[in-house]
């Protein structure tokens, strides 16, 4: 047979085929830019909650932001934003309710600029206020009430969804926190352990944890089902141990035995807390204004704060604010109140923070940072103020008592060790979002955390269009070659026959 009558023309060289495959190769290029862009995290939708601390010593907004299709996620929700309400805490503004509301205004303002403004009318908004509050309502509820409707009435007043506005419970405040530290550091939907969660505010102190043994005494138990997960969480706040409250406490019970002791006018109490050097007057009633302590009758209205600046007297005296003599469990941390061993990492935030941040103590061990706390405490006053120019004296002041109730309420507290001081980690955020109560408080709310893990497809959407798309393609170029090879053959055939 001749040659040229076996030669086939190459399929390929025919111009149809050749369009054909342009087409494909065209089109394969367009859907790959059309996944990259479709997938492009920018284009995400978000959506946006408000949530107000009304703490004891000062009220912060909080804006938080998550992508719109992914909100059961764990981790999605971040801090957007925050703002500080000029001014003290809520409760402050007892004798005159309407500055409350009021003192909020700029910060919402704020809050409209930073939302857009067709999310504003689903932008959830909530205020919970806490041991500030919570000490307001024991001394006078009408004053509360009136406090309480006040911000109420100033955050309806904005374009968003009012959600209320309360005094939280202390079980909310620790259980919150302890969620927020958990969901930021993405250990809800993991086998790993939790972290447990210390709060230090002005007016009350909160511990939360995961424990080993049973826990005792129904108050201090809450239980979560989060992520398909069971939480059996150990939680106690302290309403009177924060730090402010805890310095009138142990101010009160000094001016109480100085007095005792010496009667003579015009009183001066020697106060090893404080820097050697400091000398203030102060009114009695500063101190006893609280319902924290029984009122004190003093024939003296004022009296000299004069600062020793010795930290083991100062711990000495620090220790008479904790009660360790009764206990009607098996153990407990103080004043009857149940704990177990305290288990696993700690986030310590708030002021738990600031103080140990202030005075560089957040990374030493437990015996370096009691030998560095006693210098600074020795340090007298005016080389203080010399060293912190730009610190407030009321704040510089009392960072001396501040670090040396921190290590008091840990360890004779909480019963923490020089073993295990290494697993309090001070933090102020986790991420770009601060540890704190609200995070965990909106998640609640708005039902974010659902109790069973959401069924996850196999593959994100956009992975699962860009496969079925390139799939297709893929059968499609098949089929053509299988088509061309036959349609070959079939030819080659007939012309054998010929
Ligand atoms: N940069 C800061 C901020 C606050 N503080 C002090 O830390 C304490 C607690 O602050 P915070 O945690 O904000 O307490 P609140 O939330 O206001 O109080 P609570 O939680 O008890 O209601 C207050 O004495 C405050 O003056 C501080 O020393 N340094
Ligand atoms: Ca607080």
């Amino acid at each position: 047979m001749d040659e040229q009558g076996v030669k086939v023309k190459n399929p390929w060289h025919r111009p149809v085929v050749i369009f054909l495959a342009a087409v494909i190769i065209v089109g394969i290029i367009i859907m790959v830019a059309i996944s990259v862009v479709q997938n492009k995290p920018l284009h995400q939708k978000y959506k946006y909650g408000i949530v107000l601390d009304a703490g004891s010593s000062h009220t912060s907004v909080f804006i938080y932001e998550w992508p719109a299709e992914k909100e059961n996620n764990t981790g999605m929700v971040r801090q957007k934003h925050t703002c500080n309400v000029q001014g003290k805490g809520i409760s402050s503004y007892s004798a005159n309710p309407q500055g409350a509301g009021a003192s909020l205004q700029e910060c919402m303002e704020e809050a409209k600029q930073k939302i857009p403004a067709h999310r504003h009318p689903e932008t959830p908004v909530y205020l919970g206020a806490t041991a500030g509050m919570r000490l307001l309502r024991m001394e006078n509820e009408e004053a509360s009430d009136k406090v309480l409707d006040s911000v109420a009435h100033s955050l309806k007043s904005y374009p968003f969804s009012y959600q209320g506005a309360r005094i939280i419970s202390g079980q909310e405040e620790g259980a919150f926190g302890w969620i927020t530290v958990n969901y930021l550091s993405k250990n809800l939907r993991k086998p790993t352990g939790t972290l447990g969660a210390l709060d230090l505010g002005g007016a009350s102190t909160q511990i939360t944890f995961v424990p080993q043994q049973n826990i005792e005494s129904y108050d201090n138990s809450i239980d979560f089902r989060l992520y398909g997960n069971d939480y059996h969480l150990y939680t106690h706040s302290f309403l009177c141990y924060g730090k402010d409250q805890a310095l009138k406490l142990s101010m009160g019970k000094k001016l109480e035995s100085t007095l005792k002791a010496d009667e003579t006018d015009p009183i001066e109490l020697r106060d090893p807390c404080f820097h050697p050097g400091y000398n203030f007057t102060r009114t009695v009633p500063n101190v006893f204004n609280t319902p924290c302590m029984k009122e004190m009758k003093l024939a003296n209205e004022t009296f000299f704060h004069v600062g020793l600046g010795n930290w083991s007297q100062c711990q000495q005296s620090i220790r008479k604010v904790f009660n360790t003599i009764n206990c009607p469990y098996s153990r407990c941390s103080f004043n009857g109140v149940f704990q177990p061993s305290v288990y696993g990492d700690f986030g310590a935030f708030s002021a738990f923070f600031f103080v140990m941040d202030f005075l560089n103590l957040t990374s030493d061990t437990l015996a370096t940072t009691k030998q560095k706390l006693a210098a600074y405490c020795s340090t007298p006053w005016k080389k203080i103020v010399e060293n912190h120019p730009n610190i407030k004296e009321k704040y510089l002041s009392e960072y001396c008592f501040s670090a040396t109730y921190i290590l008091t309420l840990l360890e004779d507290g909480y019963k923490f060790t020089s073993n295990n001081w290494k697993d309090i980690r001070f933090i102020k955020k986790i991420g770009d979002s601060d540890a704190g109560w609200t995070l965990g408080y909106m998640l609640n709310l708005t039902n974010m955390i659902p109790a069973e893990a959401p069924d996850t497809p196999l593959m994100p959407y956009g992975g699962y269009v860009t496969f079925m798309f390139l799939f297709s393609l893929l059968i499609l170029v098949l089929l053509l070659l299988v088509y061309f090879y036959f349609r070959r053959s079939t030819r080659t055939g007939q012309k054998d026959i010929i």
